[in-house]
């Protein structure tokens, strides 16, 4: 008997698994939207509360929503005292993505509702994760840095409080709104890979945190989040303009892949680079600092060069990273911002899965030994 050779979509490239409501790639026309609004749209004229709020209800919000979801937001911010013990306790060697993952893994210890799994704990629990994750990512920075945590100010929206938490003063406006661009850019992504991390988690009729701390763990590879500090890595290694060309030459000869370049489901460009390009530009040229130029050149340089030889374009962590670099975050928080951005898709897919859910269990092809006797068993 002859069995027919089952078709195998190693990384599941271009299968479809499920619908979904929350957003779409359309890699024809390089096009994102968020429940039907482009996403450079809400990046120029919308905030990140009000982008996390779209995702979460269907909806923008109008004045009264938005005021109430900000107070519940900035009401939720601080930590307690046996999360803050706990994470202080972590060593510093350990990466801050792997801070984040346990205070996750932590708050779902701590949540008596943790096996609630209404809609309205599964709102609760998003929105407790959306407020206190930045506490922990400031927290951790400023601890490496050996500086005491900064509390939350209630007072401050979402981008202007993190940034106060992290250096103590909030900078210029046009700063914030570039860190808030990159936080609504990065919100969500369809059916990537710690989204599909987290859903997975969820088909089993496992919990909130669990399927986050799962999506953490997914989104800290180099191949997906971990790119944007990757990219400013690379960025130092090459360290001058001129070498830009012949450090990728070498670098492709080797087969390296080159961080912050090619994207699954973008072939021709990521749509949401130009907008955050902007704004890194707009950021760079706010300063005359050598330091600044030098580095903003050799981006340059490397993206032209790997367009010219590879035809590969950059994806969104490739100019997120230096602009994080620039805003003066250290570059191990930069994954962590993805998480507090990324927070919000997560969790409106845990959501969606819930509401529709079927198990998630492919198929393999087996390709190993044939049966065997064991030794010793049998005649
Ligand atoms: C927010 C995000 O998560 S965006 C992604 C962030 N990740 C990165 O920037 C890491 C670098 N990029 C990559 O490794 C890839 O482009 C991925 C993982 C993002 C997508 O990978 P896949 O869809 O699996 O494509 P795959 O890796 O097979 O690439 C297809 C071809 O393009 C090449 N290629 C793709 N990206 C790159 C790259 N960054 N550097 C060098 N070559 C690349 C591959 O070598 C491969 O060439 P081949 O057919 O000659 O073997
Ligand atoms: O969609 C993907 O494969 C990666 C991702 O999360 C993104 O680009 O934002």
């Amino acid at each position: 008997m002859t069995t027919a050779t089952p078709d195998i979509h190693r990384g599941l490239a271009g299968v479809v698994v499920d619908t979904t409501a929350i957003s779409t790639v359309i890699p024809e026309t390089n096009s994102l939207t968020y429940r039907g609004y482009p996403v450079q749209d809400l990046a120029a004229h919308r905030s990140f509360e009000e982008v996390a709020h779209l995702l979460w209800y269907g909806e923008l919000p109008d004045a009264a929503q938005l005021r109430d979801f900000r107070a519940r937001e900035s009401a939720l911010r601080p930590l307690d005292r046996t999360t803050s013990e706990l994470l202080a306790r972590l060593p510093e060697t350990c990466h801050p993505m792997d801070v984040l993952r346990t205070a996750v893994s932590f708050f779902g210890a701590e949540d008596p509702t943790e096996d609630d799994g209404s809609l309205a704990a599964h709102r609760a629990k998003s929105l407790t994760l959306l407020a206190k994750l930045p506490t922990v990512v400031a927290a951790d920075q400023r601890r490496r840095r050996g500086l005491d945590p900064i509390p939350p100010d209630p007072g401050l929206g979402y981008a202007q409080n993190f940034f106060r938490m992290c250096f103590g003063s909030v900078p210029a406006p046009e700063v914030v709104r570039c860190f808030e661009i990159s936080l609504i850019l990065y919100a969500e992504h369809s059916f990537n890979a710690s989204t599909f991390t987290a859903r997975v988690v969820t088909s089993t009729l496992s919990d909130l945190y669990s399927a986050v701390t799962a999506a953490i763990g997914a989104l800290k590879g180099p191949l997906h989040g971990g790119a944007n500090e990757a990219v400013m890595h690379m960025l130092e290694e090459i360290d001058d303009p001129q070498r830009a060309a012949e450090w990728l030459d070498e670098a492709l000869a080797a087969k390296r892949k080159i961080m912050g370049f090619g994207h699954r489901v973008y072939q021709h460009g990521d749509s949401r680079v130009p907008l955050m390009q902007t704004a890194l530009d707009r950021l760079a040229a706010r300063t005359a600092d050598p330091g600044t130029t030098r580095l903003a050149a050799l981006h340059t340089a490397l993206r032209d060069a790997m367009l010219t030889r590879k035809d590969i374009h950059p994806n969104l962590d490739y100019p997120a990273g230096l602009a994080y670099h620039l805003m003066g975050f250290d570059t191990p928080t930069f994954t962590p911002i993805f998480v507090m951005s990324r927070i919000t898709g997560w969790t409106a897919h845990i959501t969606e899965q819930l509401a529709h859910n079927a198990l998630i269990r492919p198929l393999a092809s087996y390709e190993g030994p044939g049966e065997r006797a064991v030794p010793g068993v049998g005649g």
